[in-house]
């Protein structure tokens, strides 16, 4: 597919002077309710940037702030070097929104979505019916231009949301939760087209629960919990840091869980040989299971069976977001 020559001529240079944008301590208030409470962050322009979190952590809160469409109580925010809340015509200019409900006009054709979408820009229509079918070809809807918004699927309206974003030529994408309620071959199909707007250059940020999707497309994360960052870095580097290599599961089918762990945790910190290898952490305690962090699982599970545990069931897995947020909340992102 050839690559579509607004969308490249749009690519924001990489490493430019200014931020896409900057965030300092910020604070939104709803009564004595702090639901952003003194957050600080960064977004390098071409980066591709993630808000994780649980539901409820206070992320599109922090989306609505950015595109100047929510007020802030306290700290500072720029948004390609304007204050969103002084200059809030001239940032939303400048931003692509995709929000987390789709908010196509269902009586309207695909293209004149997009068409209509951009004349609240004051774009001309000659060049938002040229502009459309090219839109319309990034997002592999060109099939569809004439059909009604009521006949897509869940993916295709997702798709369209995003072609629509881009009419204006935005330096930056917002997205929230851009897959969520997608089947996964449909957000396979959006993480390609994301994946696309990555290698234009356009400065992408979103918000996740999903720790698959965070780890996908983001080239550098905060992890947000109760209004507050509880960590930052990119992928790799916060499993690293706040995990072990690998993680082992293991079920018992007892209801004797928080035992077993402190059983398990003496079994593989035994200072006999070999227990340097297994390179163990922590156990985590889940209701229907327990999570063994080591950076050789298999190793564990050895020792584990050599001392003559014999769970029910047991898997060996690579450390993931999902690890990273547990370990520092105590809880899972899905709760
Ligand atoms: N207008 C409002 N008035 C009062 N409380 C609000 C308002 N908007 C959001 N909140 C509260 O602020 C907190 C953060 O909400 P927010 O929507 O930012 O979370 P989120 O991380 O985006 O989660 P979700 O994925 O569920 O949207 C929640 O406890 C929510 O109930």
């Amino acid at each position: 597919m050839p690559v579509p020559s607004a969308l490249e001529s749009a690519a924001p240079t990489h490493g430019g002077p200014e931020p896409a944008i900057r965030a300092v301590d910020l604070v939104k208030k709803y009564g004595d309710f702090a639901a952003v409470d003194g957050i600080s962050f960064t977004v390098s322009r071409g980066e591709a940037f993630g808000l994780l979190g649980p539901n409820g952590a206070g992320k599109s809160t922090t989306m609505r702030m950015i595109a100047a469409v929510a007020s802030r109580t306290a700290g500072q925010m720029q948004v390609a070097g304007l204050d969103p809340e002084q200059h809030g015509p001239e940032v939303r200019a400048r931003l692509g929104v995709v929000p987390q409900q789709d908010n196509l006009d269902e009586e309207l054709t695909v293209r004149e979505n997009i068409v209509m979408y951009g004349r609240y820009f004051g774009l001309p229509r000659r060049y938002l019916l040229t502009k459309a079918d090219e839109l319309l070809e990034f997002a592999q809807l060109s099939a569809k231009a004439n059909s009604r918004v009521e006949d897509l699927s869940g993916g295709m309206k997702r798709r369209l949301t995003i072609a629509r974003a881009l009419v204006n030529e935005p330096e930056v994408l917002l997205l929230d939760e851009p897959t969520t309620g997608l089947d996964p071959q449909a957000r396979h199909v959006l993480w390609d087209r994301l994946f696309r707007l990555k290698e234009f250059g356009t400065t992408l940020v979103l918000t996740t629960h999903h720790m698959d999707e965070a780890e996908q497309l983001c080239d550098r994360l905060v992890v947000v919990d109760h209004g507050t960052i509880m960590a930052q870095g990119s992928p790799p580097n916060l499993i690293r840091q706040h995990s072990t290599r690998e993680v082992l599961e293991l079920r018992f089918g007892t209801d004797r869980n928080a035992e077993q762990a402190e059983t398990l945790k003496q079994v593989l910190t035994h200072t006999d040989a070999g227990a340097g290898e297994v390179g163990f952490s922590h156990v985590e305690v889940l209701p229907d299971r327990l999570m063994i962090y080591a950076e050789q699982a298999e190793a564990a599970l050895e020792k584990i069976h050599a001392a003559g545990h014999k769970p029910m069931t047991s898997l060996v897995r690579r450390s993931s977001l999902e690890d990273v947020f547990l370990r520092l909340t105590g809880r899972s992102l899905i709760d």
